[in-house]
């Protein structure tokens, strides 16, 4: 597709209103903002570039906007796919190399790789975004991602919560922002087959996880509670804005001497 007639895409168009939309309720952007955008080569992350490209031409304020790839040194990455597809599109974007697959073996975490790959990551990206002055670091996490963080949450007994939408980070310097969080995955999907981007990625450990992953297996779930919950996600989005503090079990949030019915005696 070109520049033109991605801009004339109807559902283009429609993905990036919803986008608008979450940045819009969430405060993601503001004046000046230098936005580092996390791209993995992932259709999320893609989209979200082609959105935030969007956005820039679109929005009332002026904010520049760099995106960034960690390559874990996994075998097979194809970085010169991710890089000709940053120049046809003609965004700026930073490489940086790191021997991830190397710490993870050497920690032993290739049992449970998840959680140490994402705070390599991380730490990777929080260093471009301090070199390059950025404030901001986008995200592809969308909403499907929210809802699964949540059930995990809960089911692990990690508290009530999920990614948040607009969060602070290191030390309150920088600030990590979801723009997609309100779109299903489902949307991006259909949206990143017309898209034909680069097949850029493999995590090593992605055969397995999917077999045996929980993350994966709340994926599944989500899908079967969509046959006999219709509109789940939204459903989950609306809850997760939605917050009954009175009817939760946090002491901390409890009032034992107010004599208010916040629901009118009703649950
Ligand atoms: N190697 C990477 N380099 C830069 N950013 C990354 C990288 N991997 C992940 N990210 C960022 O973190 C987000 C969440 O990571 P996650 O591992 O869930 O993504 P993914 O499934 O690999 O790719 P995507 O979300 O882009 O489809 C990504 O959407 C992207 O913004």
């Amino acid at each position: 597709m070109t520049p033109d007639e991605l801009r004339r895409d109807k559902e283009f168009k429609q993905l990036c209103r919803v986008v608008s939309e979450a940045v819009n309720r969430y405060a993601m952007l503001a004046e000046g903002d230098r936005v580092l955008v996390g791209l993995s080569g992932g259709e999320d992350s893609m989209t979200l570039m082609h959105a935030m490209g969007q956005l820039q031409r679109r929005a009332p304020i002026r904010f520049e906007v760099v995106a960034a790839t960690v390559d874990m040194g996994f075998a097979s990455f194809d970085a010169e796919a991710l890089r000709e597809y940053c120049q046809a599109w003609q965004w700026p974007w930073e490489y940086v190399q790191m021997p991830g697959a190397e710490l993870l073996r050497e920690k032993g975490a290739e049992e449970r790789p998840c959680a140490m790959c994402s705070r390599l990551r991380r730490g990777q990206l929080h260093a471009v975004a301090d070199r390059l002055g950025c404030n901001k670091i986008a995200l592809g996490q969308q909403l499907d991602d929210l809802c699964v963080s949540m059930l995990m949450a809960l089911f692990r007994g990690g508290g009530l919560k999920t990614m948040g939408p607009n969060v602070a980070a290191d030390a309150g310097t920088k600030r990590l922002i979801r723009p997609l969080c309100m779109l299903s995955k489902e949307r991006i999907r259909k949206f990143s087959a017309k898209m034909a981007y680069p097949r850029v990625r493999s995590c090593p450990f992605h055969e397995r996880l999917l077999a045996e992953g929980d993350r994966h297996y709340l994926e599944k779930l989500l899908e079967q509670l969509e046959g006999r919950f219709q509109n789940v996600r939204s459903a989950m989005l609306k809850g997760m804005g939605d917050v009954r503090l009175a009817h939760l079990l946090d002491k901390r949030y409890l009032d034992f001497t107010d004599t208010t019915d916040p629901d009118d005696g009703k649950l």
